[in-house]
């Protein structure tokens, strides 16, 4: 996972209220990115536009790719995780940065050349974590918007909200009017740092589908941006009211579960990582081969690795992330601190989570269509046997010799290329090809 420190402008003057922490430490994190973005007048100052050259393309190219992606941004409240991912009218964030731009790098023009076309689907939906339960953003009238969503797993795709809204987006300005309408809808209210805090998690998800057909291969892939505003950790007040303290520990809540799931993640891939370092230290030793070699990573020498239990379904919030968390995702966690002397606890929290969780190694892989996987197969396997069996005739020119033979082949030929009838039949008339699980 990579891990980005974003220092943002909030609060550099100190509360007033607050006794300033002088305690001289000197504490070294390690992170991929550092931006600065606390005074537009400094030589360092890091515009919006720097952030998503860094992060916003790498989520674009990875997607291209066929990979699902998921940016979130985690730090103490109004410390610029909504400005980040969100922005402001004058200095849009990551989110419609990336919508703007996807449209050019990931949408080309349909008709490639001669042998090959293109097509692609985009969907958009936007949902909050709120009190743990989820609710669409996106969805018209009152009622409805009220209304709390289920969360489901799927056997294959992993855990997804029922019933949740899909939109089809053909340009920027539909993704903007979607994005506009969610952030109006979602809930926010007044805190000691900030006067409209996020009180919910925001997931705006962008799911790319991409079919080509190429020399009549058909391939499709589908890859899943989630980018992902969290609500602000903060220590509960007393002279909070009882909407806000339950709101104050949902959060807290969700953001501890995720805490420890980001823990046991990282413990067990460091685990893993040690196993194999120390195994093929053993193998290159005593010379051993590659089958020897994956063979001790599963024993340990003696004693087998035990991987910590992940409690994704502790919170709505990791199990709806449980695969950007430590799945099938290439992430990127934002975290956003403020350089307050008077923030220092929540400053070393953050920069503790994020240390924990750049230690995560996903294992992200291109999401292929299976059926469509499965035609493209067939159809390299129909060339082949064809080949086979032109090759046969060359060399056999009797018809006695070859018949059998040859019957056999252009049985096979025949057979799958009966399957591939099916299999594009079944492709092209399944009803929720485009949608969620
Ligand atoms: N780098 C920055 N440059 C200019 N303004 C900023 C920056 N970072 C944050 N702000 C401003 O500070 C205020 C708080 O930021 P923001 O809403 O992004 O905080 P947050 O971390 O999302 O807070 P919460 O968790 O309470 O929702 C906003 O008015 C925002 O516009």
């Amino acid at each position: 996972m990579c891990f980005t420190l974003l220092f943002s402008s909030l609060k550099l003057d100190g509360r007033a209220d607050g006794a300033v922490d002088s305690r001289e430490k000197l504490l070294e994190f390690c992170f991929d990115y550092c931006y600065w973005s606390v005074d537009p007048a400094d030589p360092h100052y890091a515009s919006q536009e720097e952030v998503f050259q860094d992060l916003g393309v790498l989520v674009l190219s990875g997607a291209s790719e066929g990979y699902n992606v998921c940016l979130f941004a985690y730090g103490q409240t109004g410390s610029g995780k909504t400005y980040t991912m969100m922005g402001t009218p004058d200095s849009i964030g990551l989110t419609p940065r990336i919508c703007q731009v996807s449209k050019s790098i990931m949408i080309p023009a349909s008709g490639l050349c001669l042998h090959s076309r293109m097509s692609s689907l985009c969907l958009c939906s936007f949902l909050e974590i709120y009190n743990e339960r989820v609710r669409d953003l996106l969805r018209g009238g009152e009622q409805k918007k009220r209304a709390s969503l289920r969360v489901r797993e799927h056997p294959e795709k992993g855990p997804y909200v029922q019933d949740l809204s899909q939109h089809v987006v053909t340009d920027y300005k539909q993704a903007m009017e979607l994005l506009e309408e969610g952030i109006a809808n979602r809930i926010t209210a007044a805190t000691h740092n900030h006067d409209a805090s996020s009180r919910s998690h925001a997931i705006f998800t962008i799911q790319y589908t991409q079919a080509i057909l190429e020399n009549n291969l058909p391939s499709e892939t589908v890859s899943k941006i989630n980018l992902v505003d969290l609500a602000g950790s903060e220590r509960a007040d007393p002279h909070y009211c009882r909407d806000r303290l339950t709101e104050g520990s949902n959060i807290n809540k969700s953001l501890v579960t995720l805490g420890i799931v980001i823990s046991a993640l990282a413990q067990n891939s460091q685990m893993s990582s040690s196993c194999q370092s120390i195994n093929s230290m053993a193998s290159e030793g005593d010379g051993s081969t590659v089958g020897s070699h994956s063979s001790s990573l599963s024993g340990g020498g003696g004693g087998r690795t035990r991987h910590c239990f992940i409690p994704y379904r502790d919170s709505v919030l990791t199990w709806l992330l449980k695969d950007s968390l430590g799945g099938n995702s290439k992430t990127i966690m934002i975290a956003t601190v403020s350089p307050s002397a008077n923030s220092y606890n929540e400053t070393l929290s953050t920069l503790r989570y994020a240390a924990h969780a750049r230690n995560i190694v996903n294992k992200p892989r291109v999401n292929e269509d299976a059926n469509v996987r499965l035609i493209r197969e067939l159809r390299e396997e129909i060339d082949r046997l064809k080949s086979m069996l032109l090759s046969f005739e060359m060399r056999n020119p009797s018809p006695s010799l070859s018949d059998e033979r040859d019957g056999n082949l252009s049985d096979m030929v025949l057979q799958n290329e009966l399957k591939v009838t099916q299999g594009r039949h079944r492709w092209l008339h399944l009803p929720d090809r485009h949608t969620s699980p």
